[in-house]
């Protein structure tokens, strides 16, 4: 049977800011995040399973992006908490914001690698995680591929 990549997309919106940064993104500002995730399997040949034919339900696979970033991240401001922000983000939160302290910078690039770390987690053994594409504006986007990590 034939290895067969699906991708499932995602939108959310999230707010940030780059501690640091000599442009216009060190304020704290937000983006419609657009999120591909794409994963890799055989569709399953068992005619009495309810999944015949799939890699992985989409539904399946939505669930597992949703819980671990879209559910999280949708509407909240994310902030580096290894710098002064952390102030800001505890002054947010005392005012019932959603906010989310990163160990990380939250370039494209370092949410792909936190995004691939906590799919992974989830996936059932037979699926593999091929890449993700996450698309900060219209014009710039960051892509993890498990070929090259
Ligand atoms: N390598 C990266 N560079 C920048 C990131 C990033 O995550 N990785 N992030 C930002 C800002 O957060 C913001 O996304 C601005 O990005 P940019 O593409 O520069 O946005 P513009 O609105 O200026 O895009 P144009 O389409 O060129 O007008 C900055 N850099
Ligand atoms: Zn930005």
């Amino acid at each position: 049977m034939s290895t067969i990549r699906i991708t499932k997309q995602f939108n959310f919106e999230t707010g940030h800011a780059l501690y640091g940064y000599d442009g216009k993104c060190k304020n704290v500002h937000g983006h419609s995040y657009k999120l591909s995730v794409t994963v890799s399997g055989k569709p399953i040949k068992d005619t009495t399973n309810v999944k015949f034919g799939m890699v992985i339900d989409f539904g399946d696979l939505k669930k597992i992006v949703n819980e671990e970033i879209v559910d999280i991240f949708d509407h909240a401001t994310v902030f580096n908490k290894n710098t002064p922000h952390v102030e800001l983000a505890k002054e947010l939160m005392d005012r019932g914001h959603d906010v989310l302290l990163v160990d990380y910078q939250p370039t494209s690039e370092m949410m792909v690698i936190d995004f691939a770390k906590k799919i992974k987690k989830r996936l059932p053994k037979n699926i593999k995680l091929h890449s993700i594409k996450l698309q900060e504006t219209d014009t710039s986007f960051a892509e993890w591929y498990a070929s090259e990590n």
